[in-house]
């Protein structure tokens, strides 16, 4: 019996951890082919974002693609910084993201991530969803992804690490981004992709 050829999917990103998860996630039953863009990304909703920026990916490779966008949403700001969280990142580092919350007895937070897919610049992205919900501590762990050293999810049952405290495998197995490439998984199964 023929064995069924490793998908071919081309990930748009210019974030190399997020690639290395994925790649990671995935395994080999996918041949994922990497295409480094940092695409513009329009202001709005998680969703609205998600689907403008897999439809310019589409147009710019005119072809099939997946991209990925990821959220860190405060509780207590009523889910801000959210799809923001990049900048807010880049400009109050973790000790001014806890801040933010000081003010608040509500440190929780989730991680949100949304993959797009979209079969060809004239087809409509679809989006999978996977959220991890936890909350935010002062920065614990190594300081080699994002907002890792800030966000201890309440997974798995009893869990006192951070994202960057944790193994590489735990993160992997009730993270955001797992959740959502499993049901991202579940469709190309399913449409034979
Ligand atoms: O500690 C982290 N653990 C994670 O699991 C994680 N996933 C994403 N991020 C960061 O959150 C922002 C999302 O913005 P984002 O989705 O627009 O990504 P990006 O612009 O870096 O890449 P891309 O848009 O080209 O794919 C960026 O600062 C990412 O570095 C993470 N940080
Ligand atoms: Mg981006």
């Amino acid at each position: 019996m023929a064995t069924k050829k490793p998908t071919k999917l081309v990930f748009v990103t210019g974030n190399s951890n997020k690639l290395k998860e994925v790649q990671t996630i995935l395994g080999s039953t996918v041949n994922l082919i990497n295409h480094k863009l940092d695409l513009a990304e329009i202001q709005g909703t998680t969703q609205e974002i998600s689907v403008e920026k897999c439809r310019k990916a589409s147009i710019a490779l005119n072809g099939p693609v997946i991209t990925e966008d990821t959220c860190l949403c405060f509780n207590a700001l009523k889910g801000l910084p959210g799809p923001y969280i990049k900048w807010f990142l880049d400009k109050l580092e973790h000790d001014g993201l806890n801040k933010l919350l000081v003010g608040f007895e509500d440190k929780s937070a989730y991680a949100l991530c949304t993959f797009a897919y979209s079969s060809g610049p004239d087809s409509e992205p679809i989006l999978f969803e996977g959220r991890t919900d936890g909350k935010i501590v002062p920065a614990r762990g190594p300081k080699d992804f994002g907002w890792d050293p800030i966000f201890q999810p309440d997974e798995p049952v009893g869990n006192d690490q951070t994202y960057a405290e944790m193994l590489k495998s735990t993160k992997n197995s009730i993270s955001h981004r797992y959740k959502a490439l499993k049901k991202l998984k579940e469709f190309l199964t399913s449409q034979n992709i």
